[in-house]
């Protein structure tokens, strides 16, 4: 790592966070939060994320939103019986035609909510440690300066119910996003997760930013947090062990151009936005080209949308 990475590394991570949800909730001081899980179909886990949530609301937690991405599963029924108010995505911002993807999800998110910090949270965790919330806010409630808050942790492979070993996930992090960063913009090197879905900022932070439509969306906000606000804007704190539900290598392939796109375009300049990914596809012994979309494009910062006039 460069001197300075090293340095903001020693300033801003938190590896053994110690904040506890009543002492944050005394820190806010008239701040309010809102914690908002994107959820395309995930009926099986979603009720189990909200659940980890939930026994903050009122405290230190003012809302708690799942935004639907779409579902056509279980998933809002699921996520309303276990406490959450459920928004499905084309009931906000109702003019804009609704884009696919992640980063549309939580860019609609801002405009359905209103805390003064927002916590993401995916909504295919599993076994989620009760401390996400709360140590996720540790930074933003308690450090002058601090605008982006990522966790970072354990990232098990759990391809088998047998699998115990803590490593292994985290795949498009290791194989796209980190050695992208590191040729491309070192100076975040040392960020553990730069893809994780969960994260905090606040508001005032995520309104002026463009969002990338899709799973460019992290490393997105991470490259402009940075351009925009400085490194000693962003804070890591590291939240357990992360299990989720993985998915195949080739549905990860087309995020990782999604990620590497983003990217791209944030780092070179005239980058003129990717293709269509095209993948093999063995059938009755021939491969068989199959072009998956890549979500090129951003959506403006929201701020731009509220100004007058506009
Ligand atoms: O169109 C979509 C796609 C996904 N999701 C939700 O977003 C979350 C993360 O999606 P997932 O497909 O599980 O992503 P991962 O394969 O886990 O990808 C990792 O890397 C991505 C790229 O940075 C991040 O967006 C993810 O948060 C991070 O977990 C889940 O709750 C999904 O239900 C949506 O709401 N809408
Ligand atoms: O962050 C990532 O790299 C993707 O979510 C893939 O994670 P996995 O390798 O744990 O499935």
């Amino acid at each position: 790592m460069r001197r300075g990475t090293e340095d903001w590394f020693a300033r801003r991570t938190w590896a053994h966070p110690d904040w506890t949800a009543a002492e944050l909730t005394a820190a806010k001081r008239g701040r309010t939060v809102s914690v908002v899980l994107p959820a395309l179909d995930e009926e099986a886990t979603v009720g189990g994320v909200v659940a980890a949530a939930r026994p903050l609301l009122g405290t230190l937690v003012d809302e708690l939103v799942v935004v639907d991405s779409g579902s056509t599963d279980d998933t809002a029924a699921r996520a309303r019986a276990a406490g959450a108010r459920v928004v499905p995505r084309d009931a906000v911002l109702p003019d804009v035609p609704v884009r696919p993807g992640k980063g549309e999800v939580l860019w609609r998110s801002l405009a359905a909510t209103t805390g003064d910090l927002v916590v993401f949270l995916d909504s295919d965790l599993v076994d989620l440690g009760p401390d996400f919330v709360t140590h996720l806010l540790g930074p933003l409630l308690t450090v002058d300066g601090v605008a982006l808050v990522k966790g970072f942790y354990h990232r098990p492979l759990r391809i088998s119910d047998h699998d115990a070993a803590l490593t292994g996930g985290g795949r498009v992090t290791e194989l796209t996003a980190r050695p992208a960063l590191a040729a491309l913009r070192p100076e975040l090197a040392g960020v553990v997760q730069p893809l994780g879905g969960e994260y905090a900022a606040t508001r005032e932070l995520l309104e002026s930013l463009p969002f990338a439509a899709g799973y460019g969306v992290e490393i997105g906000l991470l490259l402009d947090t940075h351009r925009e606000r400085g490194l000693d804007a962003i804070a890591q704190v590291d939240l357990g062990v992360r299990k989720h539900r993985h998915r195949s290598l080739r549905a990860l392939g087309a995020t990782a151009a999604e990620v590497l796109d983003a990217v791209l375009r944030r780092c070179v300049p005239g980058h003129p936005g990717s293709d269509p990914l095209t993948q093999f596809v063995p059938v009755d012994g021939d491969w068989l080209p199959d072009e998956q979309p890549v979500a090129t494009a951003d959506r403006p910062p929201l701020a731009t949308l509220r100004a007058p006039g506009s």
